[in-house]
């Protein structure tokens, strides 16, 4: 098939734990979190187009097309590279917005990788994390591409394999913006900074989750419900919520146990993101 005609994934992740160890003189917190991938996510599909216009054919809602991270990612592959060409994106979207699944850090740095091979723009995988980073803190570690403990504010990467895992993933019906929860005075920001090879599966803590639960109760609800199998956890900012189980049909059995009103969906982990 011609790399024209494919769809193009783009992978949900999670954070198996999220500590704020400080905060940088330009106000960005210091993270230090691990990064898994999961088998779930949207899709991206690039179509030629001979006038030179970067264009969106699935807008979403409340978000204007030129402000879309599929957009700016294209507008600023082409501003790195001097390249020329138009596109047409199309994004299958299967992530919740403000999820803390990294849905649209991860359309970005789709568009990326997949415009970087489609217009034949050369650049490496580092020269493409750094355009990535002015688009979001979360964008590399998409094109990095390997399930990695990371640090700074999210963009230095130490590889690592947890052990096969699959999780429950629950979505909350609110959207939780980033900026709300890292600039609230309720947020602890001084967890102690641990070693790269101090992180075993199960460790630590999401320190967001506190203030996301105060400002969110459904958040908490949710939280308390996946509880009953395990140290549920919320990724990134949230609103989304996980537990991990060791073997698929039991996060399947706890999926059929959800109450009415509230959704959810099961995933494996990733060691790898699909493009990589
Ligand atoms: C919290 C995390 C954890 O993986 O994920 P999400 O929940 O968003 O998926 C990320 O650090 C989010 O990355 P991302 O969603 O790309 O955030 P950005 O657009 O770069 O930042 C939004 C705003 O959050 C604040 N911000 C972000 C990252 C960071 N390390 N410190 C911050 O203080 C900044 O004020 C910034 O203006
Ligand atoms: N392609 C996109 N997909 C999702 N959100 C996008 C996209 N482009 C811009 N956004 C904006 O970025 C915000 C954060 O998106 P997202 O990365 O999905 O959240 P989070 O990182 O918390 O999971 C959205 O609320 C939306 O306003």
């Amino acid at each position: 098939m011609n790399d024209w005609d494919r769809d193009w994934p783009a992978p949900a992740k999670i954070n198996l734990f999220l500590h704020v160890v400080g905060r940088r003189a330009d106000g960005y917190h210091l993270l230090q979190t691990v990064f898994r991938f999961l088998d779930f996510g949207d899709t991206i599909r690039c179509e030629p187009r001979s006038d030179g216009r970067i264009a969106l054919a699935t807008p979403l809602p409340g978000v204007p097309p030129e402000t879309d991270l599929t957009v700016r990612a294209a507008t600023a592959l082409r501003a790195a590279t001097g390249a020329t060409a138009g596109v047409t994106l199309h994004v299958d979207k299967r992530l919740p917005m403000g999820g803390g699944l990294g849905g649209g850090s991860s359309d970005a740095a789709t568009t990326l990788m997949a415009l970087n091979r489609l217009w034949r723009t050369g650049l490496d995988s580092s020269a493409l994390q750094r355009i990535g980073l002015g688009l979001g803190a979360d964008v590399p570690i998409f094109v990095h591409g390997r399930t990695a403990f990371a640090e700074g504010i999210g963009e230095r990467f130490t590889d690592l394999v947890p052990p096969p895992a699959w999780y429950l993933v629950l979505v909350p019906a609110v959207a939780v913006p980033t900026l709300e929860i890292f600039r609230s005075a309720q947020l602890r920001r001084d967890t102690p900074a641990i070693a790269d090879d101090d992180w075993r599966p199960g460790f630590g803590h999401n320190d967001l989750e506190a203030v996301a639960c105060a400002l969110y109760p459904e958040v908490a609800r949710h939280l308390d419900w996946l509880r009953h199998y395990g140290e549920a956890r919320m990724s990134g900012s949230g609103a989304c919520c996980f537990v991990e189980f060791a073997r698929e049909p039991e996060a399947r059995a706890a999926l059929a146990a959800l109450p009415p009103g509230m959704k959810g969906f099961v995933a494996a982990g990733l060691d790898r993101h699909p493009l990589a």
